[in-house]
């Protein structure tokens, strides 16, 4: 930790100096706004550098666990994964900066575009999305919390997996419980949801209705059911139906990922690839 109180990290891809996170030689823009933790703001690091500042409100996070985690975090760095640059222990909000996406959360990009992102797009961003989460399952890094509305895009339209791990420094029992309002119940496998037993394999589950969400252009999954009922349709081998526009052998691939059993899920090492043979072939 530096003298100001910052853990700073090594941006690899940004510039191969030290890039030093000192809070004031940030500036805060615009709200962005709110997530889990609080207010999200467009800011500028020395007046060049355009970044996402999240405050902490006090409360809302298991800061010290987050903290001895975010070492770790810094050092995840892929051109799928929205990069985590500094965190500011300074003072009171925390400030968590990362990089900044142009066009905001994908739910929402689907939901403005819909009707106008022609298939091999949607396919794309699947690919991107899976490229994040290969890239988390190499380096046994869960992210518990993949959804549409936890991804980010860019300017160039490119998708990037966001808030990775963040789950499990949440302080809200609606969110944390499997009984919450909260609880990701639509995106979770039947171990998650009976037992909270998290793997990557249980990130495949997630990815799957992730697929579906941007297949069927930003629909809330089980759209007239409530999540208790989800769970019953689940345990009773009910699955989401094929979008419209998903073609069969897409369709197969989101299916694979909802095997009851996680030994029957694809790796997200063989889901890239088999995603890629799908681009080449439509
Ligand atoms: C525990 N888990 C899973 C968590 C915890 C916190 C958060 C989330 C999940 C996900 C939601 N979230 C959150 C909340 C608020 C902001 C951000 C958020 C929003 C960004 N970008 C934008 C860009 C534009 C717009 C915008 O206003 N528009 C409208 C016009 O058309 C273009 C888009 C919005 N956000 C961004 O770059 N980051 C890094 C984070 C984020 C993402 O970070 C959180 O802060």
């Amino acid at each position: 930790v530096g003298s100001d109180g910052c853990i700073s990290p090594e941006i690899a891809r940004l510039s191969y100096e030290e890039w030093r996170l000192n809070p004031s030689e940030l500036l805060f823009l615009k709200e962005l706004g709110r997530g889990q933790f609080g207010v999200v703001y467009l800011g500028k690091w020395k007046e060049t550098i355009k970044v996402a500042i999240k405050t902490i409100n006090e409360g809302a996070m298991s800061e010290d666990d987050f903290m001895e985690e975010a070492k770790l975090m810094m050092k995840l760095s892929h051109p799928k994964l929205v990069q985590l640059y500094g965190v500011c222990t300074h003072h009171k909000p925390l400030y968590v900066v990362t990089e900044f996406m142009e066009n905001g959360c994908l739910l929402n990009y689907l939901r403005q575009r819909r009707g106008k992102l022609g298939r091999d797009v949607l396919l794309r961003m699947c690919q991107d999305v899976c490229e994040g989460m290969e890239y988390l399952e190499r380096n046994s890094f869960i992210h518990r919390d993949l959804a549409a509305r936890n991804c980010l895009v860019n300017a160039e339209h490119i998708v990037k997996v966001s808030d990775f791990g963040m789950a499990r420094y949440v302080i809200d029992d609606e969110y944390i419980s499997s009984s919450g309002a909260k609880f990701p119940v639509k995106w979770s496998s039947p171990e998650v949801f009976h037992f909270k037993k998290y793997s990557s394999k249980s990130d495949i589950w997630s990815f799957g209705v992730l697929m579906w969400e941007v297949f069927t252009e930003g629909k809330m999954p089980f759209e007239t059911k409530s999540n208790s009922e989800v769970v019953h349709e689940i345990s009773q081998g009910n699955r989401l139906y094929r979008p419209h526009l998903a073609s069969h052998p897409v369709y197969k691939v989101m299916y694979s990922c909802w095997h009851e059993k996680p030994e029957g899920r694809p790796t997200f090492a063989e889901l890239t690839v088999t995603l890629t043979d799908l681009t080449e072939m439509t």
